[in-house]
């Protein structure tokens, strides 16, 4: 080490997230490695000494320090992770609130051809600049909120051609943007109108060519299913998950959001890294989950959005030994927000998560849930330097004061991103 790229000093608090090789569970979920008058110390990206100021000014004296940030007292966390969202998509559904509002449910939108299936007609019509313009809007104010990492699926194309469409923007969006986004295929993420009635050849096309192709031109890394009634059945959704599995894909799957179908059961026979939604999953799905080490990604906005009157059971899970992380779940119909910190409060007030249960499950175990907890995550030694600083003095002010961005600084790699609230990123 002969020089400092950046030096983060005067942080009031620190949160850490340290020693998380594995997601975290139970008590352990409270364990944010809190420290004060803490320091970060950068090179070419990553950490190279974090702890108390005197300890990392110790660690790095004498070294010349081409950049130096006064945190003057802000809180300090590590670059917040949304492990769920479908970033890429044509156009938005506001003509549903009405129709929510007299008492019409999310399913029997979908059933009447509305809801995924009008985001899909959407979709399709876009073209790929479109999405990719709608997509970095979104992405911007991601990363706005502190979001440094975050994963998007497809699934609003339902042909080999706009599956495809999806992905290239996903694929083009990560090339460019700050923020890193890790791809998910999710062709199953409805039957399309065309194989209304005969959803088994759509299944069919799935398998043997969708997720083959992906897998040839590498734009995806995990395979997802909507399980659910009237959209893929557990038996279905095993077939998919099965070929995804053979072709070297990680396995998510949309499990028991509203109708208890098996889904979380399911995750625990595949050993998918994470189940998604669960706010109907059963006590033995839950198990089936902590068996298999599955990690519970809940999604606190879509239940709020959908006016649902159960949440998901976060903190059983937590009490039961399922690794919790929570997410946006962006997408234009059930969770039209991209706001993070909106998670942070509903994991609180409607999850019963307390405040450092809530930034472990969008740090760490949001890593863990999308194969990145060993370069992100938290702030350790020889991770990536991806690092927010906000306008508050102590972590439980982030969820307490909701409705604003706190965020008043973003590090992305030891470059900064936001500053005082606003993008500066350079463009490409
Ligand atoms: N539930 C399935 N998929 C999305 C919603 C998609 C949509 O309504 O457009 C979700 O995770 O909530
Ligand atoms: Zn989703």
């Amino acid at each position: 080490m002969n020089r400092i790229d950046l030096l983060l000093y005067n942080i009031g608090v620190l949160i850490t997230m340290q020693g998380s090789a594995l997601p975290r569970t139970k008590e352990d979920m409270s364990q944010v490695g809190e420290i004060h008058n803490a320091a970060i110390a950068v090179l070419d990206g990553k950490i190279v000494a974090v702890g108390t100021e005197e300890e990392v000014r110790a660690v790095i004296t004498g070294l010349p320090i081409l950049k130096q940030i006064d945190a003057e007292g802000k809180l300090v966390t590590p670059g917040l992770v949304d492990p769920h969202t479908h970033l890429v998509h044509g156009g938005s559904r506001e003509h549903e609130l009405p129709l929510k509002l007299k008492g019409a449910t999310y399913l029997e939108i979908l059933a009447q051809g509305g809801g995924i299936l009008s985001t899909v007609r959407a979709t399709r019509l876009a073209t790929e600049e479109k999405l990719y313009a709608k997509a970095l809007t979104s992405l911007n104010t991601m990363l706005l909120q502190g979001a440094t990492t975050v994963e998007a699926k497809s699934g609003y194309g339902l042909t080999m051609k706009d599956e495809l469409k999806q992905l290239r923007v996903t694929q083009r969006l990560n090339q460019s943007h700050p923020v890193d986004l890790v791809s998910t295929f999710m062709g199953a993420h409805m039957i399309p109108e065309e194989y209304k009635q005969d959803p088994s050849a759509y299944v069919e096309l799935v398998i043997h060519e969708m997720l083959p192709e992906v897998k040839r031109l590498g734009l995806a890394e995990f395979c997802d299913v909507f399980c659910e009634h009237g959209v893929f059945s557990v038996e279905q959704s095993r077939q998919i998950l099965h070929a995804a599995r053979e072709l070297g894909f990680g396995l998510k799957i949309h499990a028991d959001e509203i109708v208890p179908m098996g889904g979380a059961e399911l995750a625990g026979e595949l050993g998918c890294i994470s189940a998604e939604h669960l706010i109907a999953a059963s006590d033995e799905g839950i198990a089936a989950m902590q068996q298999a080490g599955v990690i519970a990604v809940c999604l606190p906005a879509t239940s709020f959005n959908l006016r649902l009157k159960e949440h998901a059971r976060a903190r059983s899970m937590i009490d039961m030994g399922v690794p919790v992380a929570l997410s946006t779940d962006y997408n234009p119909g059930s969770s039209p927000t991209e706001s993070i910190q909106l998670v942070m409060t509903l994991g609180c007030l409607n999850l019963l998560l307390s405040p450092e249960e809530v930034i472990t499950a969008i740090t760490i175990n949001a890593a863990h849930a999308i194969g990145r907890a060993d370069t992100i995550g938290s702030l350790e030694v020889g991770k990536y330097a991806d690092i927010v600083l906000y306008n508050a003095t102590n972590l439980a002010y982030l969820p307490y004061h909701f409705g604003i961005n706190h965020v008043h600084t973003v590090i992305k790699q030891g470059q900064v991103v936001v500053s005082n609230g606003q993008l500066a990123y350079p463009t490409l």
